[in-house]
C-alpha cells in the first residue's frame, strides 16, 4: 500500500458506495475490521450494477502517509475507529468527516492536528451483506472545514468526487448546513422509527401534528443557536424532504429493525444541549430523545 493513497475508514455503505465510485479515479483502499479479497458490488439507482475491485485491509496495512482519510463509519464508532488509525498514520494527514449529526465534528476539528473536513451528503445508500452496496438514490454532498479553512482541500475532493459521478461541491459554511442536515432528521429519523412507519406516512395523522410540534421545537431552538433558517423556512424544509423521501425505510428505522445501536445522540444530542444552554423548553424535542433507543 503506497503513501499517498485515499483511505476509506468503515466499509459500510457510505463507505462502499466512496470506493466503487473513487475505484479508477485515485490511489484508494478500504479500512475494515477485517482484511477481504473480495471485491465491491453497487446497484446504482438506474437499475445497474458495477464490480469494483478496491483493496480491502486492516489499520495494520495501511500506509504511513495517506493522501486522506475517509471516516465514514457511524458516529458512535468514530472516535475508537479514528484513534486506532491514528497510530499508524501521520497526524497531519487530512480527514474528511462524513457522518450525520453533530456531535465529533467539532472535538475531532479542535483536536486532529491535520485539516478536518466535514461532508454531508444527501446520498442514500445501505449495504447487502458484506460486500455489496445499494445506492438507493443520487444526492447532492458540500463539503467545508468548519471555520472555513483549507478550502483548496474542499475543492480538491469536491472536484475528484464529481468526476467520479458523485455530485459534490466546496463550502464556506458547512456549519451551517450540518446543522439543517441534523434538524430534519430530528423531525423525521425518532418519529419513523418509533413507530416503525416509512417517511410518507408522517404526512397522516396522528403523526403529521408531531411533525409540527418538532418543528415549532427547532424553530426557536435553531433562533437561540443562530443557525440561519433555509430560504424557504423550517416547515417547508422539512415537509418537502418527507415529500421526496415518502418511500424511504429511513436510516434510524433500518438500525431499530437490525437491533444495531442508532444515532439519537449525534442527531438529537446537540439540540438537547442547545435547549439547556439557552434554558429553552423544548418539550417535543425532550420526549423524543426519551422515547428513541441510544
Ligand atoms: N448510508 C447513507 O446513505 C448515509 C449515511 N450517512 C452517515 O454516514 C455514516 C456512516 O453510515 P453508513 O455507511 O450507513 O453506516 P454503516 O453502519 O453501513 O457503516 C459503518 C461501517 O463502519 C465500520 N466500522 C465501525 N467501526 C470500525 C472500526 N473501528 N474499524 C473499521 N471499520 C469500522 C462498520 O463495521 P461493523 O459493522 O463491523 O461495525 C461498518 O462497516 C453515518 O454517520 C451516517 O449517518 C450520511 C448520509 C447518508
Ligand atoms: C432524510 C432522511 C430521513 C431520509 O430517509 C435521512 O437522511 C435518513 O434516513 O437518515
Amino acid at each position: 500500500m503506497s503513501n499517498g493513497t485515499w483511505l476509506i475508514l468503515g466499509p459500510g455503505a457510505l463507505g462502499r458506495l466512496l470506493a466503487a465510485h473513487l475505484s479508477g479515479h485515485v490511489p484508494l483502499a478500504v479500512i475494515g475490521r477485517q482484511a477481504s479479497e473480495q471485491p465491491f458490488m453497487q446497484s446504482t439507482p438506474e437499475g445497474g450494477s458495477r464490480i469494483r475491485y478496491v483493496p480491502r485491509i486492516t489499520v495494520e496495512q495501511a500506509p504511513e502517509r495517506p493522501r486522506m482519510v475517509h471516516l465514514t463509519t457511524k458516529t458512535y464508532a468514530a472516535n475508537e475507529a479514528l484513534e486506532h488509525l491514528a497510530q499508524r498514520i501521520a497526524d497531519d494527514t487530512p480527514i474528511v468527516l462524513w457522518q450525520n449529526g453533530f456531535q465529533i465534528q467539532e472535538p475531532i476539528t479542535r483536536r486532529w492536528r491535520g485539516p478536518v473536513l466535514c461532508a454531508t451528503t444527501s446520498e442514500g445508500a445501505y449495504t447487502v451483506g458484506s460486500d455489496s452496496v445499494v445506492h438507493a438514490g443520487h444526492g447532492h454532498t458540500y463539503i467545508g472545514h468548519l471555520d472555513g479553512r483549507y478550502y483548496d482541500l474542499a475543492e480538491h475532493v469536491a472536484t475528484t468526487l464529481t468526476v467520479a459521478d458523485l455530485s459534490t461541491e466546496p463550502c464556506h459554511d458547512i456549519r451551517r448546513r450540518l446543522w439543517h442536515k441534523l434538524a430534519v432528521n430530528a423531525a423525521i429519523n425518532p418519529l419513523v422509527s418509533r413507530y416503525r412507519i416509512l417517511n410518507g406516512q408522517l404526512r397522516d395523522r396522528p403523526f403529521r401534528p408531531m411533525v409540527d410540534a418538532i418543528i415549532d421545537d427547532l424553530v426557536t431552538l435553531m433562533a437561540a443557536e443562530g443557525i440561519d433558517a433555509p430560504d424557504i423556512g423550517w416547515p417547508r424544509q422539512v415537509w418537502n424532504v418527507i415529500e421526496a423521501t415518502a418511500n424511504n425505510r429511513a436510516s434510524m428505522l433500518q438500525d431499530v429493525i437490525a437491533g444495531r445501536p442508532t444515532e439519537r445522540d449525534a442527531i438529537l444530542g446537540p439540540l438537547i444541549d442547545a435547549a439547556k444552554r439557552h434554558r429553552i423548553d423544548t418539550p417535543a424535542l425532550t420526549a423524543l430523545y426519551q422515547n428513541t433507543p441510544g
